[in-house]
C-alpha cells in the first residue's frame, strides 16, 4: 500500500490505495477485461475495460518482457510444488511408487535389449529351439514392459488429479476467505480472468506437471543406467559424445524456450479474454439483441459486439501466429537431436572401424551397442520434451502463481489494515480522525457514523463528515442525482469497501441484510432461495411456512409452477434457471421473501424495489415494518419518503443534508422534511450532531 495525495490542502490529503494501481493502470485496462464486478459491477468500468480489451499490442511487450524463463520462474515453481506437498504423505508415497515402476520399466526394456542380441545370433546360427525360447522370454518382458508403462500413465493421471484438488482448494479457500473475490475484482488489477486460472490453467498446469515428474523420473534412470552399459560395452567416449550431443541440443532449445514462455503466457491471458468478451455476450444477451433491433437497417455496420469480438479475435491470432512459430522452431530443435541420435549411435559405434583399434564388429554386438544407445538418447530426448513441455509449464506457472501471490498479499493488505487501525486507534486521538474504523458491537442495535468522509476506490473523495444515528425501529433514505455516491455509502457501511474515514458502528453482520437492485439468486429451488445465504444442510423450510411466504406478495403460483417442474422430472429447470425465468419484479419479490424470512433488525436496501409497481412497494415496506425490519434504502422514487423517517439527501457538489420526514400527513406529497444536518462544501460547515 502507498499513500496518495488525492485532495489537495485538506486533512483528507491521503488514502490508502493499491500500490500498484497507478503504475500499472494502462496494463489494468486492457488485461482487467476479466474483472466483472469492477466495484459492483459499474457501467462505466465495464465500458472501459471491453476499450481497452484493444491495446494488447503494447500490452504483449511489457507482459513478454514481465514472463520469461528465468530464476523468478524457478522458485515461483518451488513455491508451488510446496504447496503440493504441503501434506507429503500421499503424494510423496505417490512418486515412490513411480519412481518403482520406473525401475522396474527401465529393467524390462534392458530384457528387451537382450533378447534382441539372443535374437539376432540364434537366427544366423538357425538355433530354432532357443529362438523358440528367446521369444517366449520376449513375450514375457515385452507384456511387462507394456503393463508397467500402462501403469505409470495411470499412476501420473491419479497425481495430477490429486494436486489438482489440492491447488484449486487452496486458491479456492483463500477466494472465498472474507470476500477476497471482490477484493481481487473490484480494487485490484493484477489478475486478469481469475476464472480461467482457477479452472482450466490448474487442470493443465496439473495434468503437464505430473507428466514432466514421470519423465523427470524416468529419464535419470534410463540415462544413468544405459550411461554404465554402453561405457562398459564401449568405453567412456561413447557416453560422452551422446552427453554432448543432448547438451547441444539443450542449449539450442533454451535460446528459443525464453521467448515462447512470454508468448505462452500472453495467449493465455487473450483465450481468457476472449472467452469472456463471449461470457458477457450470454450473460446479456437479451439487453444486446434488443439494442441491435433498433439499429437502422439502411445503415451498414456490423453489431458492436460482433466488431469487438472480432479485433479481440485477431491479436488472439496474431499472438497465436506467434506462438505457433516458435513452436516450429522449438520442435524442429528437438526433432533434430531425437532424429539425428540413430546416426550419432552407428557413428559411435563405428568409431574403433575409423581408429582402426577393431577390423570387424560382430552382428550381436552391434545390435546391442545400438540398442544401448538408442536408450541413452532416448532418456536425454525425454528432458528436451520436457523444455518442449516447459514452456507450457511456464505459462501456467507464472498465471497460478500471481493469482496466489496477489491472494496473499490483498488478504495480508487487509489484515495489515486492521493492525494499524487498532495500533493507531490505541496510540493517538490525532491518528484516530484520519483512520476509517468499522466496528462490528454484536450488543448494539443501532448503525452509528461519525464523521466519516468516504472515497471510490480510486480515492476520489465523495462525501465529508457524515454523521448518523439509525436506530432499531427507525429508518433512513438516501436520495440523490445518479453517481452522486449513494450505493457507495451502502459499500461503506456494509464493509465491502474500506475507504473512509471516521467511525462506523454496527450490529453483528446476522443482524444486516442487504438486497441490491439486481437480485442475486442462486442454483436451486425456491426453497434454497429464500434460505441463502445458508443452504438446506442448515435450515428447512416447511411446505406450508413457504406457501405462507409466497401468498404475501401473491406469488404462490411460483410454488405451483416449481411443483409441475418437479411432477416432470426436469430436474435441470428446478435447479439452474430461476435467474432467467423470473421478471425483474419478481426476482426483487423473492429477495424480499428471504429478507422477511431471515428478519434481520436493518435492512439495506440498493433500489430493492426498482422493477416492482407502488402499490407492491407500499405491501413491501409494510411488511418489513411488521417484522420490525428497519429499512436503510437508496432510491430515485419520491414515493419511498413516506416508508422513512429520515432523508440524506447527497448531491454532486459533494453537499450532504440529513432531514427528518414529517409522515403525519396522509397525503404523501405533503410530507415535511426538517433540516438536522448538513454539510455544504462551499462554507465547509460540519456536522455537529448525530
Ligand atoms: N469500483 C469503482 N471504482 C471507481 N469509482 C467508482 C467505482 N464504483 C463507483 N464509482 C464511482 O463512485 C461514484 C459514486 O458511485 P455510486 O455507485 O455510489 O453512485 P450512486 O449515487 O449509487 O448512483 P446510481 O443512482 O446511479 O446508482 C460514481 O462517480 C462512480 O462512477
Amino acid at each position: 500500500m502507498k499513500r496518495t495525495n488525492i485532495i489537495n490542502g485538506d486533512e483528507y490529503h491521503q488514502i490508502p490505495v493499491n500500490e500498484d494501481f497507478y503504475e500499472e493502470e494502462e496494463e489494468s485496462a486492457s488485461s482487467s477485461s476479466g474483472h466483472a464486478m469492477g466495484g459492483a459491477a459499474s457501467p462505466s468500468s465495464s465500458s472501459s475495460q471491453s476499450n481497452n480489451n484493444f491495446k494488447q499490442h503494447e500490452l504483449t511487450k511489457t507482459l513478454a518482457s514481465q514472463n520469461r524463463y528465468d530464476l523468478r520462474l524457478f522458485i515461483r515453481l518451488i513455491h508451488i510444488i510446496k504447496l503440493l506437498y504441503s501434506s507429503p504423505i500421499i503424494p510423496g508415497i505417490m512418486v515412490l511408487f513411480l519412481l518403482g515402476l520406473a525401475i522396474s520399466q527401465t529393467y524390462a526394456s534392458s530384457l528387451t535389449g537382450k533378447l534382441l542380441a539372443n535374437v539376432y545370433t540364434y537366427l544366423a546360427d538357425g538355433d530354432t529351439h532357443s529362438l523358440l525360447r528367446s521369444l517366449l522370454f520376449g513375450l514375457f518382458s515385452l507384456t511387462l514392459s507394456a503393463l508397467l508403462d500402462s501403469t505409470i500413465k495411470f499412476t501420473v493421471g491419479i497425481i495430477a488429479w490429486r494436486w489438482r484438488k489440492t491447488l484449486c482448494l487452496t486458491i479456492q479457500n483463500q477466494y472465498f476467505d472474507n470476500n477476497l473475490f471482490y477484493r481481487i475484482m473490484a480494487f485490484d488489477t493484477r489478475i486478469d480472468n481469475p476464472d480461467q486460472r482457477i479452472t482450466s490453467d490448474i487442470d493443465n498446469f496439473t495434468t503437464l506437471m505430473a507428466n514432466v515428474l514421470s519423465q523427470m523420473i524416468t529419464g535419470p534412470l534410463v540415462v544413468g543406467y544405459y550411461t554404465f552399459l554402453t561405457w562398459r560395452g564401449m568405453g567412456w567416449y561413447a557416453p560422452a559424445i551422446i552427453y554432448g550431443f543432448f547438451i547441444l541440443g539443450y542449449i539450442a532449445n533454451k535460446f528459443i524456450m525464453s521467448p515462447l514462455v512470454s508468448v505462452s503466457y500472453l495467449q493465455d491471458k487473450l483465450e481468457g479474454d476472449f472467452r469472456y468478451l463471449h461470457l458477457r455476450i450470454r450473460t446479456f444477451a437479451e439487453s444486446i439483441a434488443l439494442q441491435s433491433l433498433t439499429r437502422d437497417p439502411t445503415v451498414s455496420q456490423t453489431m458492436v459486439e460482433e466488431e469487438q469480438a472480432k479485433q479481440q479475435f485477431d491479436v488472439l491470432l496474431e499472438n497465436k501466429k506467434k506462438q505457433i512459430c516458435w513452436q516450429y522452431g522449438l520442435n524442429t530443435t528437438s526433432d533434430l537431436f531425437t532424429y539425428l541420435s540413430p546416426l550419432v549411435n552407428y557413428l559411435i559405434i563405428a568409431i574403433p572401424l575409423f581408429i582402426g583399434t577393431k577390423k570387424t564388429i560382430p552382428f550381436a554386438d552391434v545390435s546391442v551397442f545400438s540398442y544401448n544407445c538408442i536408450m541413452l538418447a532416448s532418456g536425454f530426448s525425454q528432458y528436451i520434451n520436457v523444455t518442449a513441455n516447459i514452456s507450457d509449464l511456464s505459462s501456467y506457472i507464472q498465471r497460478i502463481s500471481t493469482m496466489l501471490e496477489v491472494c496473499n498479499q490483498v488478504k495480508q493488505q487487509k489484515y495489515e489494515a486492521q493492525q494499524k487501525q487498532e495500533n493507531d486507534i490505541v496510540s493517538s486521538t490525532e491518528v484516530q480522525k484520519q483512520v476509517g474504523e468499522l466496528k462490528v458491537e454484536p450488543s448494539t442495535l443501532e448503525i452509528l457514523l461519525k464523521e466519516v468522509s468516504y472515497f471510490t476506490p480510486k480515492g476520489e473523495s465523495l462525501f465529508k463528515n457524515i454523521s448518523l444515528l439509525i436506530e432499531r425501529g427507525s429508518s433512513l433514505l438516501i436520495m440523490g442525482p445518479s453517481g452522486s455516491g449513494k450505493s457507495s455509502l451502502i459499500r461503506i457501511i456494509n464493509g465491502l469497501w474500506p475507504f473512509f474515514y471516521g467511525k462506523i458502528i454496527k450490529p453483528a453482520n446476522e443482524q444486516m441484510f442487504f438486497l441490491s437492485q439486481q437480485p442475486y439468486l442462486i442454483y436451486g429451488s425456491l426453497e434454497e432461495q429464500i434460505l441463502y445465504p445458508y443452504t438446506i444442510a442448515s435450515k428447512r423450510i416447511s411446505k406450508q411456512q413457504m406457501r405462507e411466504l409466497f401468498e404475501r406478495f401473491d406469488l404462490g403460483y411460483l410454488l405451483d409452477r416449481e411443483r409441475d417442474i418437479i411432477a416432470r422430472g426436469d430436474l435441470n429447470d428446478l435447479t439452474h434457471n430461476w435467474l432467467n425465468a423470473l421478471s425483474p419484479g419478481e426476482q426483487q419479490l423473492i429477495s424480499f421473501l428471504r429478507l422477511l424470512y431471515h428478519k434481520p433488525v436493518f435492512a439495506l436496501m440498493d433500489e430493492s424495489t426498482s422493477s416492482i409497481p407502488q402499490s407492491m412497494e407500499k405491501r413491501v415496506y409494510q411488511a418489513c415494518k411488521d417484522q420490525g425490519i428497519s429499512t436503510i434504502s437508496v432510491g430515485h422514487r419520491h414515493s419511498l419518503t413516506q416508508y422513512h423517517q429520515k432523508l440524506l439527501t447527497l448531491d454532486k457538489q459533494h453537499n450532504w443534508k440529513l432531514q427528518n420526514i414529517d409522515n403525519s400527513s396522509n397525503n404523501n406529497d405533503n410530507n415535511k422534511l426538517i433540516e438536522t444536518d448538513s454539510n455544504n462544501n462551499n462554507n465547509n460547515q460540519q456536522s455537529s450532531l448525530i
